[in-house]
């Protein structure tokens, strides 16, 4: 059975040549994410590059993820790449320091020297590395270790409590964001947003530099826990972003808030990313522990539209490994759980057209066995409303717009195929070119039950009004 629930993988020095790209394809990765709080622009302009043309190699379709800084406050850079912290050790953040060492490194935030006083407590690398601030003293903040470790290049601090001071978009990611409309990212992800007005300038500034891709919010921070309603009111998709947001609200308090903030995008037909130490062992490990592989379950479980590697991947020993752990992961839990909220959309009162194609679909699957969905789709929106009904066989998406199918990569469910249509087209002769198309894949075989949806005129967005149910082989439907 074809995987439902979707991968996003970093990319890092540790992905960026040919084979490696090509390996993680083959063992199922959907989305690249590129992470703008590392590497420079035009890394990242060449992996989306390298990911792309490697994608048409495979005649696949994978999505880019432009995942923006924010105002989140990190770490310089070590002349050795890294350092090895004990507890009780003294160590200073240096404002001036450009090139750190056993007892000092630079932070990319000068004002935090203004920000913290002894007594506050600093947590580097999502919490693995926890300072005491001493004193603080001109440039630099004294500090002692209380929980080492070792810490490597461009770690991030957070202040036990959060109250981060700076604002949401800083200059590097109104920078970055030009950058990510360029390499024409599929989805901008903004880092620490607080409020719907956070996304609504992202979104403002992107479409300005031409991007067209969807905006994801990344859930980081108590406030944006708190907005979560105005939040998904404009973002296309939402990312539990654990690591900040476990040092902001407490690492126990991070599962229930996955739970309530992937149903709540569910209910508004958003998509949800769970994001972080997913299988954080596997950077120096080639299997995962079993409270990894729960972890990368629960999640599936709890309805996320896709499951994301960090450093596993980006600067992890076992990056094609990870991906691999996960698929098996999310292929099996697949096979036995019960299809989450599938009720819902019958329930509750069905809005428009298309959303009531999407529940038709459902039931039909529930009531037949139904081998694959096939959706017209040019904007994905079918497809969207399709994957949120949320049934347990495939869902095809068919368009001939590249931007759509690179779109639909994150949606639960569906995979993209490249369908050339026009308006045209007889719509009889397009449904046959479809059962063919899937068969072709085998997708279906002949005598499987198979659904289509479209619209009409073909071709145009947002009119699918039409559900059909195909028995592929079956010549007498074929007019
Ligand atoms: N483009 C990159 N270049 C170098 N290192 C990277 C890159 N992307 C990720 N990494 C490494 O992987 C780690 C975890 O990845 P990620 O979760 O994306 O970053 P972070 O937690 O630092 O925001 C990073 O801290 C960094 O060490
Ligand atoms: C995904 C996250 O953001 P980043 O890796 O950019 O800190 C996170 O905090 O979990
Ligand atoms: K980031
Ligand atoms: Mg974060």
């Amino acid at each position: 059975m074809i995987r439902r629930t979707k991968i996003v993988a970093t990319l890092g020095p540790a992905s960026s040549d040919v084979q490696v790209i090509d390996r993680l394809i083959e063992a199922g990765v959907d989305v690249v994410r590129l992470n703008f709080s590392h590497g420079s622009p035009e890394d990242h302009v060449q992996r989306a590059e390298m990911v792309r043309e490697r994608a048409r190699a495979h005649g696949r379709a994978i999505g880019v993820l432009a995942d923006l800084q924010g105002p989140k406050i990190r770490i310089g850079k070590f002349a050795d790449g890294k350092i090895h912290l004990k507890e009780g050790e003294p160590f200073i953040l240096d404002i001036h320091c450009s090139m750190g060492d056993q007892t000092r490194v630079g932070v990319t935030y000068p004002q935090l020297v203004s920000d913290v006083d002894r007594g506050a407590t600093l947590l580097l690398n999502d919490g693995m590395i926890v300072l005491w601030v001493e004193k603080v003293q001109g440039g630099e903040i004294h500090t002692r270790v209380v929980q080492g470790g070792e810490l490597s290049n461009s770690k991030g601090i957070n202040r036990a409590g959060g109250g981060l001071t700076a604002p949401t978009l800083t200059d590097k990611d109104r920078a970055d964001i030009i950058t990510a409309a360029q390499l024409e990212a599929d989805y901008l992800a903004v880092s620490f947003p607080r409020s719907a007005a956070d996304m609504d300038e992202a979104r403002r500034l992107f479409r300005e530099a031409g991007g067209h891709g969807a905006l994801v919010a990344k859930i980081e921070r108590a406030e944006a826990v708190d907005a979560i309603e105005e939040i998904l009111a404009v973002s296309e998709a939402i990312m539990v972003a654990r690591g900040d947001l476990g040092v902001e609200i407490g690492d126990a308090a991070v599962p229930t808030v996955q739970k309530r903030i992937i149903a709540l995008a569910q209910k508004h037909n958003r998509l949800s990313i769970t994001a972080t130490q997913m299988m954080e062992s596997m950077i120096h490990q080639p299997i995962p522990t079993r409270a990894e592989v729960s972890d990368v379950a629960n999640a599936v479980l709890d309805g996320t539209d896709a499951v994301m590697l960090s450093a596993e991947t980006a600067s992890g020993a076992y990056p094609v490994e990870a991906v691999a752990a996960m698929d098996r992961t999310c292929r099996e839990v697949e096979r036995h759980a019960p299809s989450t909220n599938t009720l819902q959309i019958i329930d509750r009162p069905l809005a428009g057209v298309d959303e009531t194609i999407a529940a038709a679909a459902l039931l039909a699957t529930l009531r037949s066995s139904i081998a694959a969905i096939a959706a017209f789709t040019e904007s994905g929106s079918t497809a969207l409303w399709l994957s949120r009904a949320n049934p347990k066989v495939p869902i095809y998406a068919l368009t001939p717009q590249v931007y759509t199918r690179r779109k639909v990569t994150l949606y639960r469910g569906v995979h993209p195929v490249n369908f050339p249509q026009n308006r045209h087209d007889d719509p009889v002769q397009v449904m046959r070119a479809a059962e063919d198309e899937l068969r072709r894949r085998g997708a279906v075989r002949d005598g499987d039950l198979m659904l289509i949806t479209i619209g009409e005129p073909i071709g145009s967005p947002g009119g699918t009004n039409t559900l059909k149910l195909v028995r592929v082989g079956d010549v007498t439907h074929r007019g």
